[in-house]
């Protein structure tokens, strides 16, 4: 599906398909309708196929994305480091009440985090590596709750283990969460990976017709027209490109119009013209309503200029949260400036892991006999600032969110289909995604390969006897 030539991929990119199933002519012996391609790409194959358009006419409906404001405070995570493991149950329950008492035991990932964010902005989550972006990205998310501290509220609904499992679930389906590792499936195009989704995820009242429009819309949104038909790839699988990868990531999780989208380093691993692109799109989410929160690496000038609001943490505590515009000013203000012409992004990261070398730091920062540690100063010294002269101010901020939004948050979003056809649609993905893979050219070629290397080994050898038998098995 990748040969398709250029010029057949851009035509096809013009005219937005119209859809329908259609009906395989005993092409693989599975006997079943692929309504997951647009008629648009099946005109291309039409030699093979017989098509059947189903008409619909009613108009495509997608729900308006429920507006999210979400607030997190006071946010502590520790994991228990050094657990013993003990087959005895006597020393394992002694352990474990030790370790309770034992401080050590634990390691503060998170340290008391708090925020919040509206419908309609981004927020980008700054730091060095293992400072603790992900960690809080997955408590935002829902995914993470052993060993949380703090408080995480949707529409200023608390979100925590104690909530109601059908309340939880309702929330959570309304949170989309992009990884950092993609987990679509290599064998299946751009194209496919969406439709299955979008038959597996949205609501059973749509109807196929709707489904693929959402598609096309999605697919049209991300800017994936000109590699629909490539396979997504990865691992030995020749595919897309990353940013297109990240794209249908991002596709993928949108198709359910979620309120809250929550990506991990999105752009890591894309030059900047695509990771500036990926940005663009986000914006785009974000005018449309919905609340997005990004980690980030080191962005360029461009990139960090396109978030409303930057959270920079330095070992799991904040050292600056608010407007992007306002950083630079805050930390000047504290005395920190740039001696060189700096990315402002890559000024907060030195910050943030205490670098100062091209960086002018208040008179007063080093107590004088201090000549060593300067960077974990340079960190506590900033952590400090932020308790006093930020946090205080978040903390007064209240509640945002109006009373009808506290409601819609926990109505169910109608989009479960039924377990067989679940069943069916999965059953289809999983053949589409195994038959690719056995018949993949390189394999079939390696497996003949191996074949005939290991037919010539028993040519016209002599196996009359279990003898002459034992003599070549063990040549
Ligand atoms: N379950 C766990 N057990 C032990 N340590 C953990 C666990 N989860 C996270 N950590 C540690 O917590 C720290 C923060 O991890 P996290 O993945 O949140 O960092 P990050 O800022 O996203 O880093 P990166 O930018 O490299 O992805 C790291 O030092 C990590 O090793």
């Amino acid at each position: 599906m990748e040969h398709v030539a250029q010029d057949e991929i851009e035509d096809l990119s013009l005219s937005l398909p119209t859809v329908g199933s259609m009906q395989i002519a005993g092409s693989n012996g599975f006997g079943h309708n692929i309504e997951f391609m647009s008629q648009a790409y099946l005109r291309n194959r039409s030699s093979e196929i017989d098509i059947e358009v189903e008409h619909d006419t009613s108009i495509a409906h997608i729900d308006q994305p429920l507006p999210i404001f979400l607030q997190f405070a006071n946010v502590e995570y520790k994991v228990k480091i050094n657990q013993a493991f003990s087959n005895n149950p006597v020393k394992a329950v002694v352990s474990k009440v030790a370790s309770q008492f034992e401080n050590d035991n634990y390691k503060h990932i998170l340290k008391g985090i708090t925020g919040s964010i509206s419908p309609g902005e981004i927020l980008a989550l700054m730091g060095p590596s293992g400072s603790g972006k992900t960690t809080l990205l997955k408590i935002l998310g829902g995914r993470l709750h052993e060993n949380v501290k703090g408080t995480v509220t949707y529409n200023d609904i608390p979100y925590n283990p104690a909530l109601k499992r059908s309340l939880r679930y309702v929330i959570m389906s309304r949170v989309g969460f992009v990884t950092q590792d993609d987990v679509l499936f290599p064998q299946l195009t751009v194209e496919e990976t969406l439709v299955f989704a979008a038959f597996l995820r949205l609501p059973c009242k749509m109807s196929r017709r709707q489904k693929y429009e959402r598609v096309e819309v999605i697919i049209k949104e991300l800017g994936l027209e000109r590699c629909r038909h490539t396979r997504i790839g990865g691992g030995f699988v020749k595919g897309v490109s990353g940013g297109e990868r990240k794209r249908a990531s991002i596709g993928h999780e949108i198709l359910v119009d979620p309120s809250l989208l929550l990506l991990d380093e999105p752009t890591s691993g894309l030059d900047s013209t695509s990771a500036n692109r990926l940005l663009q799109v986000l914006q785009g989410l974000a005018k449309m309503g919905k609340t997005i929160i990004t980690t980030i690496h080191q962005p360029s000038s461009r990139i960090f200029h396109m978030f409303e609001k930057i959270l920079l943490i330095a070992e799991g505590y904040p050292v600056y949260y608010g407007k992007v515009g306002d950083s630079m000013e805050y930390f000047s203000s504290l005395g920190f400036i740039p001696e060189i012409a700096m990315n402002p992004a890559e000024f907060l990261l030195d910050l943030a892991t205490g670098q100062v070398n091209d960086i002018s730091v208040p008179d007063d920062l080093y107590p004088p006999q201090v000549t060593n540690e300067r960077e974990k100063i340079v960190i506590r010294y900033l952590q400090h600032k932020y308790k006093v002269l930020l946090e205080p101010k978040e903390n007064h901020q209240g509640s945002k969110a109006p009373e009808h939004l506290q409601m819609a948050v926990k109505v169910r979003k109608d989009w479960t289909i039924s377990w067989w056809e679940q069943f069916r649609v999965l059953s289809k993905r999983t053949y589409r995604e195994r038959c690719r893979d056995y018949f993949d050219k390189l394999r079939l070629v390696q497996s003949v390969g191996v074949a005939l290397l290991l037919g010539l080994l028993w040519w016209k050898s002599s196996t009359a006897t279990e003898a002459q038998l034992r003599d070549q098995a063990k040549s």
